[in-house]
């Protein structure tokens, strides 16, 4: 016991410096020196991770290798390095690592955001851009997104000058939008046909988002696997696979009975166009596509939208003198005798760079979604292995003061005659390449109605003298540690409008 006590230190110098010397030697990028045996540099990671992973490029440079426990991984954080990345190696870093969550919630890695680089994912992601987010169907449900925002309006008329509390809102407004464009049904607020479903809709959409944002040591440590996660996982996959089944049938029926359906809302949605392929190319258009489908867009399109509004109007709050301006800017070019709609956003240039500064200061997705290299490459000179997670420091590029004069100020006016949501590899909240977001279109028209409809009609304020709290949430997505409350007031000059909606 007695030599083991004196032979461990010994051990762990030998095994950290030959580490190190054996990396140097293979030409892997720069990596912090102490690697642990077994959890290799898991011991650094606090949270909120991009802010660690962003001080470590700052010590290594802006490719760094981290070993986390058996996992390789490359931290990239410059917008060369990430431009190398998502167009040189585009195909080989289009893969995504095999984590528990794509496993056990992405039906064995077989939905859009999990599934591997090759022909299913290519034809998903057909099938999204052309049948589900492209852009006339978006033009489709473009009533359905304003019925929505009006709701909200109607909604904060009743809170006039009281404190309320907001994400929950915006939360009940995505995953409605997102649910009636899926099966034409809302679960949240009035006019809900069937309460015991709304009920379990919730409670799925509740855990769902726990379980998603818990870390799987078990991905990187096999040791340390939980199984207790894991069969929480299942068990929640299972709720979620019968809701959609129970949707699909529901359609199915209503299908072969009438026909055609007499509510708009149902006529158009995405399970009855899937449906519809389903009959010509059954093989393909199976009901576990279809749920997949429906399962990703109420996953990767709602916790995003929700941080970005909540963000801005957070930033907004903070920053009166940049509220009056849009508002001032809305009230030209709308003015007030309608609500703004989807087709003003193009000409409302401040509130575009009102949603581009708050997508830079705090993207929704800090670390893009993990990619992995399908095979070796070579980014900036270094040698990068097969199999290595790649994570785009998103964050860290789009707050460095190389790359940004005063990045912790916001400052809408440095985006004047940007286009929305993209700056080069500079700003690129949606991620680039390949991988990229097929839902920014829907992303950012939701964010843009949403925030000026609120701004067109109230007045907001802060329920105190001190400004709103920004501290950040420790997630993988990048929220609010305490969700935003707020005052509002229905401006005068739209006492006309808002008595009719
Ligand atoms: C403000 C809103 C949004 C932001 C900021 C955002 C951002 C992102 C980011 C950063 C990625 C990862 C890109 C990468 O790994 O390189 C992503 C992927 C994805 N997003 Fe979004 N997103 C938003 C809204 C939406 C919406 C509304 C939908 C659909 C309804 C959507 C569907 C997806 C899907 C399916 C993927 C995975 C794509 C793939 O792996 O091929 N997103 N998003």
């Amino acid at each position: 016991m007695g030599s083991w006590y004196l032979c461990f230190p010994v051990f762990l110098a030998l095994y950290v410096i030959t580490k190190h010397f054996l990396n140097k030697f293979q030409n892997l990028p720069p990596s912090p020196f102490l690697s642990l045996p077994i959890i290799g540099h898991l011991y650094l990671l606090k949270k909120p991770i991009h802010q660690t992973l962003y001080r470590i490029s700052k010590q290594h440079g802006p490719i760094a290798f981290l070993q986390f426990g058996s996992r390789k991984v490359v931290v990239v954080s410059s917008p060369s390095a990430a431009e190398e990345c998502l167009t040189k190696n585009d195909i080989i870093f289009a893969n995504r690592p095999r984590l528990t969550i794509g496993k056990i919630l992405g039906y064995n890695y077989t939905i859009l955001s999990w599934a591997p680089y090759g022909d299913h994912w290519r034809n998903l992601r057909k099938i999204a851009a052309l049948q589900i987010l492209s852009i006339s169907r978006l033009q489709m449900f473009s009533g359905i997104r304003v019925d929505e925002a009006k709701i909200l309006i109607r909604k904060l008329l009743h809170y006039q000058d009281q404190s309320v509390e907001l994400r929950t809102m915006f939360f009940e407004l995505t995953l409605n939008v997102m649910m009636r464009m899926i099966a034409g049904k809302r679960y949240y607020g009035d006019n809900i046909a069937d309460l015991e479903e709304s009920k379990r809709f919730k409670e799925i959409h509740r855990e769902t988002f726990k379980l998603a944002g818990t870390p799987c040591i078990g991905d990187y440590l096999p040791l340390f696997k939980s199984k207790k996660l894991e069969n929480m996982l299942i068990k929640c996959q299972r709720k979620r696979d019968e809701f959609m089944q129970g949707l699909i049938e529901e359609h199915r029926r209503r299908r072969r009975g009438s026909g055609h359906d007499s509510e708009t809302d149902r006529k158009n949605t995405l399970i009855e166009v899937l449906l519809g392929l389903q009959e010509s190319e059954p093989e393909y258009y199976n009901d576990e596509i279809i749920k997949g489908l429906m399962l990703i867009m109420l996953l990767a399109g709602t916790d995003t939208t929700v941080n970005a509004i909540e963000w801005a109007l957070t930033l907004l709050l903070n920053h009166q003198e940049v509220l009056e301006k849009v508002q001032k800017e809305i009230d030209k070019h709308v003015g007030h005798e309608r609500l703004i709609e989807e087709s003003d956003l193009a000409q409302l240039p401040c509130l575009s760079n009102i949603i581009n500064e708050t997508m830079r200061m705090y993207p929704p997705s800090p670390l893009l979604l993990p990619h992995e290299s399908s095979e070796k490459c070579v980014v900036g000179g270094f040698h990068i292995p097969q199999g290595t997670i790649l994570f785009v420091n998103l964050w860290a590029i789009q707050n460095d003061p190389k790359l940004w004069a005063d990045p912790t100020k916001f400052k809408p006016e440095r985006f004047e005659g940007v286009e929305r949501g993209r700056d080069g590899f500079r700003l690129m909240p949606f991620g680039s390449g390949r991988r990229g977001c097929p839902g920014e279109g829907l992303g950012l028209t939701m964010v843009g109605l949403v925030l000026g409809s609120m701004i067109q009609c109230f007045q907001w304020m802060r329920t105190g003298e001190e400004m709103v709290d920004m501290t950040e949430a420790s997630g993988l997505t990048l929220s609010k540690a305490q969700p935003l409350h707020a005052k509002c007031r229905p401006r005068p000059i739209m006492f006309n409008l808002l008595s009719k909606i």
